[in-house]
C-alpha cells in the first residue's frame, strides 16, 4: 500500500477540488468495485464507459452499490457527432469522419475525447485493454506537454518494512517507448525523478545496465552512459550515475566496490532501464517475487491526466491509481 499519509494526501487534494474520472471498461469487476468504493466519498465520481444496462447488471452480480456513478454509452452519447468533428480536426487529415465514428464506438476512443472535450478530468484504462491500446488514443489525440518530446511512464515500487514504514522505489520506463535512445532516456529520467519527488522519493537516479563504469562493452552500454552524462548536464542538482548494475546501484559494498566514489551506487532509488524488455520484466519481478505492490504505469509528459494499468490489477490498485490519476491531474 502507498503510505496511508500520502495517501491522504492526495485524497485531501480531491477534496478540495472534486474531479469527475472516465473508466474505460465500465463493465470489469475491478473498475466496479473501486468505483464502488470511490462512490462512498464524493471528492471523485466515476464515469463508466459502457452499456448502462450492461454495467448495472455486472454491478448487480458482483455486488457492488454503483448508485451515483455516471453511466455513458458511446452508442446513444448524444454528443457524438460534435466529438466525431473534434476528433478529425484533431486527427489532421490521418482520419476520415468514418473512422473517427468506428474508433469512438469503442471505450478507449470515446473515453479519451471525454476528457478531450472536457467532460471529464481524467481517465484510467487498461484493466482489459493492453497498455497500446489504451495508449494509442492519448497519443495521438492529447499529445505531449508543452516541452516534452515523448511520453513515457514510470512505476511507483511500494514495500512494507519490518518496523511499518515503507521502501518507495520508481522505475521508468516500463510501459511505453519500446528502445528509447539517449535522448529519450534523458526525458524519462528527468521525469521519473520528478514523479518520485511527488510519493516522497528523494531521487537517487541508476542508469542501469549489464555494465558498471565500463566493465562491459556494447552499444546499450554506451547509450547508458551518454544518457547519464546528457542528463547530469541538463540536471546538474540531480543525484545520478551510471552506467552501473543493478546490484551496484542497490547494494552499499557492491556499489563501492563497482563504483566507489559515486553518491548513488548501493543508495538508488530511481531506476533507469535501457529499454521496455529490462523495465518491465523488471518491475514484474519486483511485484510478484520482491513483494512491492505496482503503482503504474504513470504516464509522464502527456498533456493530460490519463493512466493504464495492468491487466493483471486488482480492485485496490484500480482505487488507489485513481486517486493517484485525479490528484495529480
Ligand atoms: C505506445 C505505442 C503503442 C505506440 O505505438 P503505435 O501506436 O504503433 O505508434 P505509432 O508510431 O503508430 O504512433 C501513433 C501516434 O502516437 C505518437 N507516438 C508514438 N509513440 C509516442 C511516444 N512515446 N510519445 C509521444 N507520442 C508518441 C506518434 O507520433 C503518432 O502520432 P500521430 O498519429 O498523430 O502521427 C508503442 O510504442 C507500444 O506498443 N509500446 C509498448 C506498449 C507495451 O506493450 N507495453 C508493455 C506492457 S505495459
Ligand atoms: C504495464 C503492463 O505490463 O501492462 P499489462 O500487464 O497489461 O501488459
Amino acid at each position: 500500500m502507498i503510505p496511508m499519509e500520502m495517501f491522504n494526501k492526495l485524497i485531501e487534494t480531491l477534496k478540495a477540488n472534486p474531479k469527475r474520472i472516465v473508466f474505460t471498461e465500465g463493465t470489469d469487476a475491478r473498475i466496479l468495485e473501486a468505483s464502488a468504493r470511490l462512490l462512498t466519498g464524493s471528492w471523485l465520481k466515476p464515469v463508466l464507459v459502457g452499456n448502462v444496462d450492461e454495467v448495472k447488471k455486472a454491478a448487480a452480480e458482483h455486488g457492488f452499490n454503483i448508485d451515483g456513478a455516471e453511466i455513458v454509452d458511446p452508442e446513444t452519447y448524444e454528443g457524438m457527432e460534435a466529438m466525431v468533428e473534434k476528433m478529425v480536426e484533431l486527427r489532421k487529415g490521418k482520419m476520415t469522419a468514418d473512422e473517427c465514428r468506428a474508433a469512438l464506438k469503442k471505450g478507449n476512443y470515446f473515453g479519451t475525447m471525454l476528457v478531450k472535450m472536457g467532460v471529464a478530468d481524467c481517465l484510467l484504462g487498461g484493466a482489459t485493454y493492453s497498455t497500446a491500446d489504451t495508449v494509442r488514443p492519448a497519443l495521438q489525440l492529447i499529445k505531449t506537454k508543452p516541452g516534452n518530446k515523448i511520453v513515457s511512464s514510470c512505476f511507483i515500487l511500494v514495500r512494507e518494512t519490518s518496523t511499518g514504514g515503507a521502501d518507495v522505489l520508481a522505475m521508468g520506463d516500463c510501459a511505453i517507448n519500446i528502445k528509447p535512445s539517449d535522448d529519450e532516456l534523458v526525458e524519462i529520467a528527468l521525469e521519473t525523478a520528478k514523479c518520485a519527488k511527488i510519493f516522497g522519493i528523494d531521487p537517487k537516479v541508476a542508469f542501469l545496465s549489464y555494465s558498471t563504469k565500463g566493465s562491459g562493452k556494447g552499444e546499450d552500454v554506451d547509450k547508458m552512459r551518454s544518457a547519464c552524462e546528457k542528463a547530469k548536464a541538463a540536471a546538474p542538482d540531480l543525484a545520478m550515475d551510471g552506467e552501473m548494475q543493478f546490484d551496484a546501484a542497490v547494494s552499499p559494498t557492491v556499489g563501492q566496490l563497482k563504483f566507489p566514489g559515486s553518491k548513488v551506487a548501493g543508495y538508488a532509488n530511481t531506476f533507469i532501464f535501457p529499454d521496455i524488455n529490462a523495465g518491465n520484466i523488471g518491475y514484474k519481478i519486483a511485484q510478484r517475487l520482491g513483494g512491492f505492490d505496482a503503482y503504474g504505469p504513470i504516464l509522464l509528459g502527456l498533456n493530460a491526466p490519463i493512466n493504464d494499468l495492468s491487466r493483471g490489477c486488482n480492485a485496490d490498485e484500480v482505487y488507489s491509481m485513481a486517486i493517484i490519476t485525479a490528484a495529480l491531474s
